[in-house]
């Protein structure tokens, strides 16, 4: 439903805000956009919606292009891109009036299942003066939601939001997906959203794609190379006892990867029979933060490869 094919672009001499980056979304799929400041997820989202133009590469929505028909591709898409911005002194509906007449679409019953949908009704004929931030992204996804789009394209849709309104919003979202199989792109700074959110997600570092695939979850992580976190006083004659055992031991992060065929307290009982003093010994979880930071860790000018989920 959504493919970005060779993006690049460079608004600068400095540096390349996207370096070749290509991904694609299915129908269906919620994907996420993950990278650090300036990683360069808003410029994916001011491509696809024709705003910024890339000086190379081309992305296709629902299999019409956006450099080349721009106004057909976008028919299909909602957005909320940057901070929304409403009449201030106009109501909620007649703010969804005006941005519906520039299309020329407007269902009321269409209108009033959608804030149903976004838990708007109650206040839609209240002046947007008096709403709060919550009710401004709820009325910005609304806006978004006109008319019926087949792919929602998100920039920081919970930036500002309290926890109860991040818990909304993911659950309107997740409901949107559910009952109308929508295709959402989003870009997040926070891991947590992504992770509850996301099926996969595409990771910028730079300018460049360094990761692309399922968001990884803790416990695939841990099961697929258990583990343990060893604190040692001395960690020179662990690290000898390890390595004639087979397995690597990392003194700094105090993390040592098990063998194959090896439990956790047989590993332990090998290392008090050769002598080595312990302080601790426990499983090591990793979690999706710990991934996310190993990876955006690696250095985007070289050229090698981004740990995988499971290393
Ligand atoms: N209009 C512009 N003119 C000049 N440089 C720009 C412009 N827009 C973005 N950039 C630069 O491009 C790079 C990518 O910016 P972008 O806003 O896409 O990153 P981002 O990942 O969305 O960051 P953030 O999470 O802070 O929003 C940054 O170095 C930024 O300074």
């Amino acid at each position: 439903m959504i493919t970005a094919t060779a993006l690049r672009k460079r608004f600068t001499s400095e540096r390349l805000a996207l370096d070749d980056v290509s991904f694609s979304v299915e129908k269906g799929q919620i994907v996420g956009l993950l990278g650090h400041n300036g990683a360069g997820k808003s410029t994916i989202v001011g491509i696809m919606l024709g705003m910024v133009r890339p000086d190379h590469g081309e992305v296709i929505l629902g299999g019409i292009s956006v450099q080349r028909h721009r106004t057909q591709a976008l028919r299909q898409v909602g957005a909320i891109f940057e901070a929304p911005s409403f009449y201030e002194y106009m109501t909620g509906w007649q703010n969804l009036r005006a941005l519906c007449a520039l299309s020329g679409w407007w269902i009321d019953a269409e209108v009033h299942r959608v804030l149903e949908l976004v838990r708007l009704s109650d206040r839609i004929h209240h002046k947007v003066a008096t709403y709060s931030h919550g009710m401004r992204q709820r009325l910005a996804l609304a806006q978004a939601l006109l008319p019926m789009p087949r792919i929602l394209l998100l920039d920081e849709p919970t930036d500002g939001l309290d926890p109860e309104g991040i818990h909304e919003f993911r659950s309107t979202i997740l409901k949107l997906r559910e009952e109308q199989n929508l295709t959402i792109l989003m870009n997040s700074h926070l891991l947590s959203e992504v992770e509850l959110m996301c099926d996969r997600c595409v990771v910028l570092h730079g300018g460049r794609k360094i990761y692309e695939g399922e968001v990884p979850s803790d416990g695939g992580l841990s099961a697929a190379q258990p583990r343990y976190q060893l604190l040692t006083p001395n960690p020179n004659l662990a690290a000898a006892t390890l390595k004639a055992l087979g397995a690597p031991y990392d003194p700094s992060s105090h993390l040592v990867s098990l063998p194959g065929g090896v439990s956790g307290p047989q590993l332990l009982a090998r290392l008090v029979q050769a002598g080595v003093p312990i302080d601790s010994w426990s499983p090591f979880r990793q979690t999706l933060e710990d991934w996310y930071l190993q990876l955006t860790h690696s250095d985007p000018a070289s050229n090698q490869q981004p740990p995988s989920p499971s290393s």
